[in-house]
């Protein structure tokens, strides 16, 4: 088992050892030739200490076999790159994808999918035909769990899978679950020796849905249990605050500030329907661990264990992002202590000690509540923070054969919608309605939700309705009677 390490340790241990011969060969090369100034050579040195491995030897060292190199001779960085579209549940994620799927942009995509739930709707979502590769290979869907725990192990095999085939894409969007944390997701990219040799994260995204940001952003969550919410737009590179519909300029204003003050280094784009150029999702142009660990330190407000040193008098709860707000930059002590004694080794992805059974992890409507105790080692600096979903937050996947009737599944479902009102946050699936040629495809993120015909059920195709729903203190048996009631009885 290798050392621990975190993320930007590994990354400083290696830099010296890799690079400084390098650039002692660089130096030397540069006497009395056209070369980097001694300034560039410290910029080159600090740059490269930040870099992960394989591109720490691109910061200076010669070339090997197998590298690009540029017409100076420089290493060019080769590897995939891979964009994390993230954010809460029903901010418009899938949105983003289909419409970059959709864009005559050049980009060849492989898509990574992580569901939230038993049943696999995302993929049916996306809109593969499309955009893909009529053999549709190229899509691939991490069902079940999220990224953050055990699921981390399938998705570096799947990222190494997926590498095998380089050839027929140039870079990969991996969508996660909507109450994925992104750290764990970002430690993989510099954790895993393999994995930082062959793929780059190129940018984080996250999808920000205006209207009920705010509601989640507040959330009180018990001592340990991170907010979902507040990581996705700490850890971000571009922020698409979507569903600028749905809100008063006012509204958009305020919730820009608060953004801001999480995250000041995303740049926050408005938009409508996910709808953002290409570039500003692809093409970021690389994740700066240190400098978003400093933005979550500065937040400050995450489920850790920490004891707060209040160096001021007025007595102040800090909850939520109101804690990094700049509006109250009062200073006190955040002496964090981790209470997580895990230690995940940090060299396979494959290593780590928690009590995250695969199975309990992926079971059907499992109330997610395992705990992620990965690692701090010390020293660390990116900061896994409490990792344990909100045990209260559940999902209930249903899928039956067999037609539904449309009018049952609306009464139910409007019904349905107003008992659990707030606790209910999503809520999506593909149904076989009577009569009906097409599938049916139903959205609904709290109270709103949209319903649509989808493309037509092919010839020898089960008609198969499916049904996640996603949310807290879900009464899975009272769901799933109701869904079942709006079967058409033969
Ligand atoms: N009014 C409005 N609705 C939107 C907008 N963008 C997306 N939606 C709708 O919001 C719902 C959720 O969008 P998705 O793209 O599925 O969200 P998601 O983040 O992938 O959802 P999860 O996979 O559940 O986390 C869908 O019904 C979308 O059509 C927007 O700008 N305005």
């Amino acid at each position: 088992m290798r050392a621990a390490t975190t993320p930007s340790s590994a990354v400083r241990s290696l830099a010296p050892l890799r690079c400084a011969p390098a650039l002692a060969k660089l130096r030397n090369a540069g006497a009395g030739a056209p070369g980097p100034r001694p300034q560039q050579q410290r910029a080159a040195a600090a740059t490269a200490a930040r870099l992960p491995r394989r591109l720490q030897r691109c910061a200076a060292a010669p070339a090997e076999a197998g590298d690009i190199i540029d017409i100076e001779g420089k290493v060019i960085d080769d590897r995939v790159p891979v964009t994390v579209i993230t954010g809460f549940l029903g901010s418009g994620k899938t949105t983003l994808l289909n419409s970059l799927l959709q864009q005559n942009h050049g980009h060849r995509i492989a898509v990574i999918e992580n569901e939230f739930g038993e049943i696999d709707i995302d993929s049916d979502l996306v809109s593969v035909e499309a955009a893909l590769d009529p053999s549709k290979e190229q899509i691939l869907v991490l069902n079940n769990g999220c990224l953050c725990c055990t699921v981390r192990d399938d998705l570096v095999e799947m990222l190494h899978q997926l590498y095998d085939r380089r050839s027929q894409f140039d870079r990969i969007v991996i969508e996660t679950t909507g109450l994925a944390q992104p750290a764990p997701i970002i430690q993989t990219f510099f954790l895993d020796p393999k994995v930082a040799d062959r793929m780059r994260l190129d940018g984080v995204v996250t999808l920000v849905d205006a209207k009920h940001v705010e509601q989640h952003l507040d959330e009180e969550k018990p001592e340990g249990v991170v907010n979902e919410a507040v990581e996705q737009i700490a850890y971000a590179d571009r922020i698409v605050l979507n569903k600028t519909d749905l809100v008063e300029p006012a509204d958009l204003v305020r919730l820009e500030e608060r953004i801001r003050a999480m995250n000041s280094m995303a740049q926050v784009r408005r938009a409508q329907r996910a709808e953002v150029p290409v570039d500003y999702v692809l093409g970021v142009g690389g994740f700066d661990l240190e400098k978003v660990e400093e933005e979550v330190m500065a937040a400050g407000k995450h489920g850790h264990e920490h004891t707060h040193e209040h160096s001021h008098d007025h007595d102040h709860e800090c909850s939520g992002a109101d804690c990094g707000h700049e509006s109250h930059s009062h200073s006190h002590d955040h002496d964090h202590e981790h209470g997580h004694s895990h230690a995940h080794a940090s060299g396979s992805g494959s290593g780590e000690e928690h009590e995250c059974g695969g199975a309990d992890c992926t079971h059907e409507s499992h109330s997610h509540s395992h705990d992620h105790s990965h690692a701090e080692p010390a020293g660390s600096s990116l900061r896994s923070s409490a990792q344990r979903h909100d045990d209260a937050v559940s999902s209930v996947s249903i899928s039956i054969e067999g037609d539904m009737d449309l009018d049952k599944v609306n009464y139910w479902l409007g019904g349905l919608m107003e008992v659990k009102s707030n606790d209910l946050y999503r809520m999506k699936g593909v149904l076989a309605i009577k009569d009906f040629p097409a599938r049916f495809v139903f959205q609904g993120v709290h109270m709103l939700f949209e319903g649509m015909p989808d493309r037509e059920w092919k010839a020898g195709e089960k008609r198969v309705s499916k049904m996640v729903f996603i949310g807290k203190d879900l009464e899975e048996d009272l769901i799933r009677e109701g869904f079942e009631e709006c079967v058409v009885k033969a």
